[in-house]
């Protein structure tokens, strides 16, 4: 497999120059014009080396690899491009660790030999090698690993953690290792009432209840050859648990209303927030439930127990959201953000962190997001929050109003709520917990 190499530069003639000169030399290269996007590709992981200016455009070569550095990320070997008058500034980087440097007008032979040299000696971290998915931080990086490692043993597997932790996207991880092209599908087994859940997971024959106009098959048979994610399984009433294990044990379905089982083939995999073990001793989760869903366990550690993730995923998410918001004006976080956000304990992990960096990109006038744009914490919004007319508290009455009007306008029914608001019935369930309306 072929090394992969960052660029980073923005004079375009001297960039494709680079970028031809290293492919011929068998390298992959990502070529980014900006420190910004310099940093969302480091951030991501897998380079044997970086060459990067020191003068671009949004903020120095020389700035970017300090800030990383001294967020403590792994770096691989950096070799930086400098004009005569930046000497002193590449002579500081070295005695920063960067691994060399080079004066403008250079040889390039001599650099490619310096890359190669470089990109050898490197040795890549544990699984530095592959892009990371579910995090940077060692112990997401062995939870990947683990993963993998599930995925060809076909086990049933709980996943546990905090809400918002990335349970869900842990479970499509696994699956996308374990059956690519297969179907995942999932189920909130906490969003519905128990007659619903029953008909959601084995499907129900045509007039079984009051409204059943047509048969439907259930999410085990939808889930048939792939996996099956039950999300907030601690949530299931018990005679939910009983149909529940029944179905594993037997591995077939009977629809509502239905004679004839169903054999099914699904990978089980299970998710809650609640502690099972102590519901088990409480006697609120059956206790044979509990050892078959939980064959093994897999623990996804809240974010704020792996800081180094917190501005992977903030850099990850910006550039989620100002794509789709078409936001090319903004080109990063302002080191004030930066300081913000690693200070905060994130209680509602990784989906806090996509949400408020979304709300920023709303928020911010640019070129850089600020502190005040990202947190209601923030020093900012708190002086703003404290005349009682703050914009996120606005913009939450607003939304709270919007889905009211809509769940009335669809007599409460989630599903079709949800389609006339253009999101997911989870999404919805979970808006409607944050904002205090009740789901049932
Ligand atoms: N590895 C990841 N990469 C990108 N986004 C992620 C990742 N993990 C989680 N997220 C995002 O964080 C949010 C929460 O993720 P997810 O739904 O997987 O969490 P969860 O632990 O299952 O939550 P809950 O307990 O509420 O069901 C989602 O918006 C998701 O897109």
């Amino acid at each position: 497999m072929s090394q992969r190499l960052c660029l980073i530069e923005d004079d375009p003639i001297m960039g494709e120059s680079l970028q031809d000169r290293f492919t011929l030399e068998g390298f992959e290269v990502d070529w980014c014009p900006t420190a910004a996007e310099g940093e969302r590709h480091l951030r991501r992981g897998g380079y044997a080396a970086v060459i990067s200016d020191i003068r671009l455009p949004d903020r120095g070569g020389d700035a970017l690899y300090l800030d990383l550095k001294g967020e403590g990320l792994l770096l691989p070997p950096f070799i930086f491009i400098t004009g005569f008058g930046a000497i002193e500034t590449a002579v500081r980087l070295l005695k920063e660790g960067a691994s060399d440097f080079v004066t403008k007008p250079f040889d390039l032979d001599e650099l490619v030999e310096k890359v190669r040299a470089l990109a050898e000696r490197h040795t890549p971290e544990a699984g530095d090698d592959a892009e990371a998915v579910l995090g940077i931080a060692p112990a997401m990086r062995r939870l990947e690993s683990r993963l993998l490692r599930l995925a060809r043993a076909g086990a049933g597997v709980l996943i546990t953690g905090e809400s918002g932790v990335g349970k869900e996207h842990a479970a499509r991880y696994l699956h996308e290792a374990a059956a690519p092209g297969q179907p995942f599908v999932a189920v909130n087994c906490g969003a519905l009432t128990e007659t619903l859940l029953e008909a959601e997971l084995f499907g129900h024959e045509k007039g079984a209840f009051t409204g059943a106009d047509r048969a439907r098959r259930g999410v085990f048979e939808q889930a048939q050859g792939g996996t099956l994610f039950l999300d907030e399984i601690g949530d299931m009433s018990p005679a939910m648990q009983v149909r529940l294990l029944r179905a594993i044990q037997e591995r077939q379905v009977t629809r509502v209303g239905g004679e004839t089982p169903i054999p099914v083939d699904i990978r089980l995999v299970s998710a809650t927030h609640r502690d099972l073990r102590t519901m088990v001793e409480a006697g609120t989760f059956r206790e044979d439930l509990y050892y078959r869903v939980n064959t093994v366990q897999v623990r996804i550690p809240p974010l704020r127990e792996r800081p180094e993730d917190i501005l992977w995923f903030a850099g990850r998410f910006l550039a989620e959201a100002c794509a789709e918001q078409g936001r090319e004006d903004l080109q990063a976080l302002s080191n004030a953000a930066r300081e913000a956000l690693l200070g905060h304990d994130w209680p509602g992990n990784l989906r806090e962190l996509r949400h408020a960096i979304e709300r920023a990109v709303i928020l911010s006038e640019g070129p850089q997001v600020g502190p005040a744009d990202l947190l209601d914490d923030g020093a900012a919004a708190e002086a703003v929050e404290a005349e009682g007319h703050g914009l996120s508290d606005y913009l939450r009455r607003c939304e709270r109003a919007h889905i009211v009007q809509a769940l009335e306008a669809n007599a409460g029914h989630m599903a079709r709520t949800a389609e006339s608001l253009g999101i997911s019935r989870k999404n919805l369930w979970e808006k409607m917990k944050k904002l205090g309306l009740s789901a049932s």
